[in-house]
């Protein structure tokens, strides 16, 4: 620890498994959650020659003499950093500096994903005002922002006043500003659900912190009335008079009263506001507050209630938590990364209260807003309607980064703050909408949509493997699906407490013995059903069904034991394709099987097909398979636009692969004529649209392609490979198109992350089959 300041609260750690599961997290592959990036390349002597001496003289002297154009020859611009003296991380209050690193590590990777900002954690053993000031102030040349986190009152007002005061870039105090903004847009919204104006609602607030007193004073500045905001912390009710653990900041809110404690002034509360400590809100407390009250219970990572336990003390109310594994949450995340979006794309030398104010109007708007079809699928895919269940939009809505950040340069242009102010807010949008999509967070629809289905069943037939038993695990814990094992149930029992797994055979999951299931018998009658006019005689089919867990699998899922299968984590994927054909079999009207394969890299998403199945498709079959894998790519809330390519650019060559391609664009036109898809054309023009309208200005393809069709399974799966191992890019897939039922082959490659991303993606196929 690095001030001997009072202990604070301590919440308490979450469960054991969830701890032990975070520790593997944050150890593996490599300790941590960042690591740096060089953006340019430097292969050979010259780049050497511009990126160090001699040449980066050259930019030092520009910025010398215009410091402006620091933001044109360095990463400055898009540069924040998180800084933190560790005294009030999260709720588990002052474990200083050095422990908080896994927080702003967090923090850092939030800005990354959710806005594209680079972000450097800074955790500084300074406890004092003094000591954070000079520290954090110094650190001006490096940054074009600064975010406070997790420092705490009363000492977070005063640092981040003079750091406002001497600094000339933006100073955000994320759990002051970040959470009243968020905040500030949920009680505005709740209270018009609930039909109550802010002017007289009563607040009652556990926690005189900086999220709490921040909050309140957003909310004084939307128009609710100091009388009627009730603050408590850890000594009670904070009122006229009080000396012990008082200061100015909380002084503003003292209430002239002889009550004390929140048991005291609870009743005929609207608004109750939790940023303090886990459960310090009695359920009984509930029953005397108002009519439909709003009850936000934002302490993290445990809630000062429970929402299980509020919803059963009082049914009509509105609950929001500062948690992902609850609906309505509030938390600083929807607000930071967008609001320094804003800021630094126009250059914003600070974020001024007209800033903040346009983020809580464009955050309250969005959750009343119709919702599109790509955007529900970050909601499970179901349309939410703006009512008590969604207040406030989810983290994962992608149009918080379109709303936020050009609300708050706007207004940064608007009062004058705005050093490059947005000159063009369409083209603004149009870069933001980009980056939306290259953000990586594809998988988020999928797992949200998987949850919402009610635990399919998926069969997983090498159950003895350590990435299929810790995919089950995820699976299990997240709820995602209900996974069946094949495997022998001594061998899966001893590697799940091998590698320190906490779920076990029958209680958490079933398991399919190959050498002893009772079914076995059934299995084999099925299986020589199938497959007994094609040369497998009963003796066959009976070691089979005892040795080819694929078949087994296979057979689970035809039978309905099972709603989805996964295999080919061992063995030759030709082999697996052959038993899943045989038992589930194709899609009625369906030409072949065909393999999608998602690459998820820095440049964004992008999908090859057929990286594994067919080795010269016919122009209907590259035809069909663009129409199945548009379909499929739909599913991750994308738009699909689907290059035919080719070493034919638009007719340039005429070999019989060219016409193909040409061919089957044709034909692909006639049976999606909604589809945005081009071709044939080189895979250059695929990716540049500048490159395409050289050669086809009236090309129907617009932008990045991010589906390629190629004209055969060499050209596919060279180019994944390459692009993959080149671009450290993430191989989602293969995603098999075309089985009668869900059904994927993965290969031997895949990592446990992989196993349980196919495994959501055939849960939502099992659950929304078209
Ligand atoms: N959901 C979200 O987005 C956010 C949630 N938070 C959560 O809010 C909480 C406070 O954070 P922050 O304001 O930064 O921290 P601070 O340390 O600045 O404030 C904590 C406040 O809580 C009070 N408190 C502690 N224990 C109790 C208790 N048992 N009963 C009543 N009051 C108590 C403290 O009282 P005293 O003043 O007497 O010490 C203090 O006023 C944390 O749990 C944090 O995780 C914070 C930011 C964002
Ligand atoms: C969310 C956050 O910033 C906190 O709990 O401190
Ligand atoms: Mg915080």
């Amino acid at each position: 620890m690095s001030t001997g300041d009072k202990p604070r609260t301590h919440n308490g750690p979450v469960s054991g498994d969830i701890d032990q599961q975070a520790l593997f997290f944050h150890r593996h592959p490599r300790p941590g959650k960042l690591e740096i990036n060089a953006t340019k390349p430097l292969g050979n002597q010259r780049d050497l020659a511009l990126a160090y001496s001699p040449g980066v003289a050259a930019p030092c002297l520009a910025i010398r003499d215009d410091p402006a154009c620091a933001a044109d020859y360095t990463a400055r611009a898009n540069l924040v950093a998180v800084v933190s003296n560790g005294t009030a991380v999260l709720g588990l209050g002052n474990i200083g500096p050095l422990a908080s690193k896994p927080v702003m590590e967090g923090k850092a990777v939030l800005f990354k994903k959710f806005a594209g900002i680079d972000v450097f954690d800074v955790e500084i053993d300074a406890p004092t005002v003094e000591e954070m000031v000079t520290v954090i102030s110094a650190l001006e040349p490096t940054f074009g922002g600064i975010n406070l986190e997790d420092i705490k009152a009363p000492e977070c007002f005063e640092v981040e006043r003079r750091l406002r005061e001497k600094m000339d870039i933006p100073v955000f105090h994320d759990d002051q500003h970040g959470t009243a903004i968020i905040v500030a847009a949920a009680v505005l919204n709740g209270l018009e659900l609930a039909g109550k104006s802010l002017a007289d609602a009563k607040i009652v607030a556990s926690g005189a912190g900086a999220a709490a007193l921040a909050c309140l004073n957003q909310l004084v500045v939307l128009g609710a009335r100091r009388e009627n905001i009730w603050v408590h912390d850890i000594e009670g009710l904070v009122y006229a008079g009080r000396e012990a653990l008082m200061d100015e900041w909380k002084a503003v809110y003292a209430q002239a009263s002889d009550k004390r404690q929140l048991s005291e002034t609870i009743d005929g509360a609207d608004v109750f506001l939790g940023l303090s400590a886990a459960g310090v809100l009695k359920p009984e407390l509930l029953q005397r507050m108002a009519e439909k009250p709003l009850i936000m219970a934002l302490a993290n990572p445990t809630p000062e209630i429970m929402p299980e336990e509020a919803r059963a003390a009082r049914p009509d109310a509105m609950i929001c938590t500062g948690r992902s594994d609850f609906p309505n949450q509030v938390n600083n995340v929807i607000c930071f990364p967008y609001i320094f979006r804003g800021a630094l794309d126009c250059g914003a030398r600070t974020i001024n209260e007209e800033m903040k104010m346009a983020a809580v109007r464009a955050i309250a708007a969005l959750a009343r807003e119709e919702v599109s079809d790509v955007a529900a699928r970050a909601y499970s895919g179901d349309t939410p309607v703006f009512g008590p269940n969604y207040l406030i939009p989810s983290p994962f809505d992608q149009r918080l980064i379109l709303r936020i950040a050009p609300a708050v340069a706007r207004a940064a242009a608007e009062t004058g703050v705005a050093a490059r102010p947005i000159a063009d807010f369409d083209a603004y949008l149009d870069q933001l909408s980009r980056f939306v999509w290259r953000s990586g967070l594809l998988m988020k629809p999928i797992f949200a949509a998987a949850k919402k289905a009610a635990k399919k069943r998926v069969v997983f037939a090498e159950g003895e493997d350590e990435r299929v038993l810790r995919a089950a695990q995820v699976l299990l814990e997240e709820e995602i699906a209900q996974p069946i094992l094949i495997g022998r149930p001594q061998i899966i029992e001893a590697r799940l407490k091998r590698y320190g797994l906490r779920i076990r055979p029958d209680a958490d999951f079933e398991v399919v013995n190959p050498e002893g299931d009772p079914r076995y018998r059934d299995y084999v009658e099925d299986y020589l059903g199938l497959v007994g006019r094609r040369g497998v005689i009963p003796e066959a089919a009976r070691t089979i069904v005892r040795t080819n867990a694929t078949v087994i699998g296979a057979l689970a899922v035809r039978r309905g034991e099972a709603d989805a299968l996964i295999c080919g984590v061992e063995g030759r994927y030709a082999k697996h394709l052959r038993d899943v054909g045989q038992i589930i079999g194709k899609r009625e009207g369906v030409l072949d099987f065909f393999a999608l394969s998602l690459l998820i890299s820095q440049r964004g998403a992008t999908f090859f097909t057929d990286t594994y199945v067919s080795f010269d498709p016919t122009a209907e079959e590259v035809a069909q398979m663009t129409v199945m894998a548009a379909q499929e790519i739909r599913r991750f809330g994308i738009t699909p636009r689907a290059a035919l390519v080719s070493h034919s650019n638009f007719g340039s060559r005429d070999s019989e692969s060219a016409f193909k391609m040409r061919r089957a664009m044709e034909l692909v036109r006639e049976m999606a004529p909604e589809l945005e898809a081009d071709g044939e054309m080189h895979g250059d023009s695929a990716i540049s649209e500048l490159l395409r309208q050289r050669v086809m200005p009236n090309s129907t393809l617009t932008g990045e392609a991010n589906l390629l069709v190629f004209p055969s399974l060499d050209a596919a799966n060279i180019t994944l490979g390459v692009v993959k191992t080149m671009t450290d890019g993430l191989h989602v897939g293969p995603i098999l198109l075309g089985a009668a039922l869900p059904a994927h082959i993965l290969s031997p490659s895949v990592t446990s992350r992989g196993v349980v991303n196919m495994a959501a993606l055939a849960v939502v196929e099992a659950s929304y089959p078209d």
